[in-house]
């Protein structure tokens, strides 16, 4: 299971709760993630490949990956309240993933049920 995991700054800390919460379902994931969202989740004690920032592209390559078919699920907590220069390269990820039927949770409820469907409840 190839999994990204990108968080806009104000979920950062949210991104690597529910990372270290779901620790033992994703014990055997393959995580990549947009730069700065990568460095939270290493500070965090977890494992990840880093691309670019996402304003400097990290949200391109995560959306190559999607239309390559080469990612199984994109979890993406954005900030419904924040303005982003990369407006486009976001909406070309989700986009992207609608495209080739990728699962996107955009938010931690979202993305605890599809880790919950996938490897069942832990709590
Ligand atoms: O901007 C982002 C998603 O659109 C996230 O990028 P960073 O993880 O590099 O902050």
């Amino acid at each position: 299971m190839k999994i990204a995991v990108i968080a806009h700054d104000g979920m950062k800390a949210e991104m690597v709760g529910f990372l270290r919460e779901n620790e033992d379902k994703l014990v055997g994931a393959e995580l990549v993630a947009t730069g700065t969202t990568g460095s939270h989740a290493e500070k965090g004690g977890l494992k990840v490949h880093k691309f670019l920032s996402g304003p400097m592209g990290g949200d391109a390559q995560i959306a190559t990956l999607v239309a390559e078919k080469k990612l199984d699920l994109v979890l993406f907590f954005r900030d419904p309240l924040g303005k982003h220069a990369h407006e486009p390269d976001i909406q070309m990820l989700m986009r992207l993933c609608d495209v080739h039927n990728i699962p996107l949770a955009t938010n931690p409820a979202g993305a605890q049920l599809l880790l919950d469907g996938l490897y069942g409840k832990s709590k």
